[in-house]
């Protein structure tokens, strides 16, 4: 069993301003320990987690790969979570880059299929779209659930980008719940993207079909 990452650097004020590890990234964890000899064997060059938060899902990552020639890339919106973020990866031993940005936004084209493990654990809750909007605006705690329409209007962008950032052996890891529309999300990333879904009790997507 590979432990949780340490996080005692973090205090309970941390907590105001980024998310805390809660159900949804242990679970996200469980599905990278599942597949810990895969991703080990696949000798991964460029893990990229968006939305990391206190960090602890790609530190878990790192913790799965070992000493190894990754790259942890991850970006957020909020700088609190990117300073956590870096944190998280210096009390861990995992060398992570964190960038402050949506999304993939400053990466995006310079990463185009060269990311092996593509994690995102995604505000997923359905809010007002202006709930969303301001939320990400304001880039706060808010922006860590508040997933607008169907919670999707964050994830939604990210999903047209995942084939273009996969490299050939990539799998993408998204957090996702009943409202989203997991078959939906499954059957546009087949159609739209050529990338097979598989369920657990969250939404892992991966190996372009091809
Ligand atoms: C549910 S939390 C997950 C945090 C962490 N990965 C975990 O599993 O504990 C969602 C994270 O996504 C970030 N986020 C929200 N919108 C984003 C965007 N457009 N680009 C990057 N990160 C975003 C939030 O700030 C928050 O840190």
């Amino acid at each position: 069993m590979i432990p949780t990452p340490d996080l005692s650097h973090l205090r309970s004020e941390d907590y105001k301003h980024i998310y805390e590890p809660a159900e949804d990234t242990f679970i996200l964890l469980d599905a990278l320990e599942e597949d810990a000899e895969e991703l080990r064997r696949s000798k991964p060059l460029v893990c990229l987690e968006v939305g990391s938060g206190s960090g602890c899902v790609s530190a878990f990552a790192g913790a799965i790969l070992g000493p190894s020639t990754t790259l942890y890339l991850t970006t957020d919106i909020n700088p609190y979570a990117c300073r956590s973020t870096k944190a998280t990866g210096s009390q861990n031993r995992v060398p992570i880059e964190p960038i402050c940005a949506s999304l993939t936004n400053p990466i995006r084209t310079r990463l185009r299929h060269a990311v092996d493990i593509l994690l995102f654990n995604p505000p997923y809750v359905p809010t007002e779209t202006e709930e969303a909007d301001e939320a990400q605006h304001e880039a706060n705690i808010a922006g860590a659930w508040a997933g607008g329409q169907d919670g999707m209007e964050v994830t939604g962008v990210l999903l047209g980008q995942v084939e273009s950032l996969l490299s050939e052996k990539g799998r993408f890891y998204l957090v996702a719940v009943k409202q989203n529309d997991i078959k939906d999300i499954c059957d546009k990333m087949l159609h739209q993207h050529g990338l097979k879904g598989e369920v657990c009790p969250f939404v892992h997507l991966c190996v372009p079909n091809h």
